[in-house]
């Protein structure tokens, strides 16, 4: 089964999943230099979230990251999504074994220590997630890089838990109230978006990527929560992250100058 190990990791992935050598896979180094500044489409509409805090927190070990499944009505829309509404199904991470690795996407070639993801899917267009991932506009996923500093205290019904989430396939519900603006970072204008996707298998082409330029702190402590999580093969859950994939013929945007 696919994984980050050296024997079921990124470079292996094309045998089983050929589309990872596709025209826009994800993630990449976003080169700032190189990002084109776009006020027509980015600037004109805001990109906007309504998301309806989860009155009940459902975490999943997934056995490739540690998921929080969102149950209640949460809208992404404006700046390069166009009209279309997209909902919040999930979030998820991606981190390293130490704070100099772990995110996903990489700005100048630089990591930070975790990525996190905010999958949405176009509601407007689509009837449920498993419908719109495998759609060129099917999903929107919102990346936030994570550095190491103060904690974030939205972020603790996530990292008290992770103990309790250790094996794959774990599932608990913490009766606890999350509101997932809360983990945004505080500037939501300044981002970069491309169009890519899945980051990891099955690595579908769907994915309006929207990656914000401003870093969210966790504490030491909530980053080594993270690293203690257990995967589908029984080792430590940590170099979760697949390496920045080429660019091809994209370009990317930036909403600031
Ligand atoms: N990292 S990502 O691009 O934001 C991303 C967003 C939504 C996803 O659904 C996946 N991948 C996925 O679901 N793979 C199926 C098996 C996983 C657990 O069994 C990756
Ligand atoms: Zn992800």
């Amino acid at each position: 089964h696919w994984g980050y190990m050296t024997t079921n990791g990124p470079s292996t992935w094309g045998k089983d999943f050929p589309i990872a050598n596709g025209e826009r896979q994800s993630p990449i180094d976003i080169v700032t230099t190189a990002a084109e500044y776009d006020s027509d489409v980015l600037g004109s509409n805001a990109l906007s979230t309504n998301y309806t805090p989860e009155s009940e927190v459902k975490l999943v070990n997934n056995g490739h990251s540690i998921m929080c499944q969102i149950t209640k009505k949460g809208v992404l829309t404006g700046g390069p999504l166009g009209k279309d509404e997209y909902r919040l199904e999930q979030f998820h991470l991606h981190w390293g074994a130490e704070d100099n690795r772990g995110s996903e996407h990489t700005v100048d070639g630089k990591m930070y220590a975790s990525e996190l993801h905010l999958v949405h899917w176009n509601a407007s267009k689509y009837s449920s997630f498993a419908d719109a991932v495998q759609k060129p506009d099917g999903l929107a996923v919102l990346g936030i890089f994570i550095t190491p500093g103060v904690a974030c205290n939205q972020f603790k019904v996530i990292s008290d838990n992770c103990g309790k989430l250790k094996t794959s396939g774990a599932e608990m519900t913490v009766d606890t109230t999350l509101d997932p603006t809360l983990l945004l970072p505080s500037n939501t204008s300044d981002y970069w978006t491309y169009l890519g996707s899945l980051t990891t298998p099955p690595l579908f082409e769907s994915v309006t990527w929207i990656v914000f330029k401003e870093p969210v702190e966790y504490s030491k402590e909530q980053l080594l929560a993270l690293r203690n999580l257990v995967d589908s093969d029984g080792n430590h859950m940590q170099d979760n992250y697949r390496p920045p994939a080429a660019l091809k013929q994209r370009k990317v945007k930036k909403t600031f100058t």
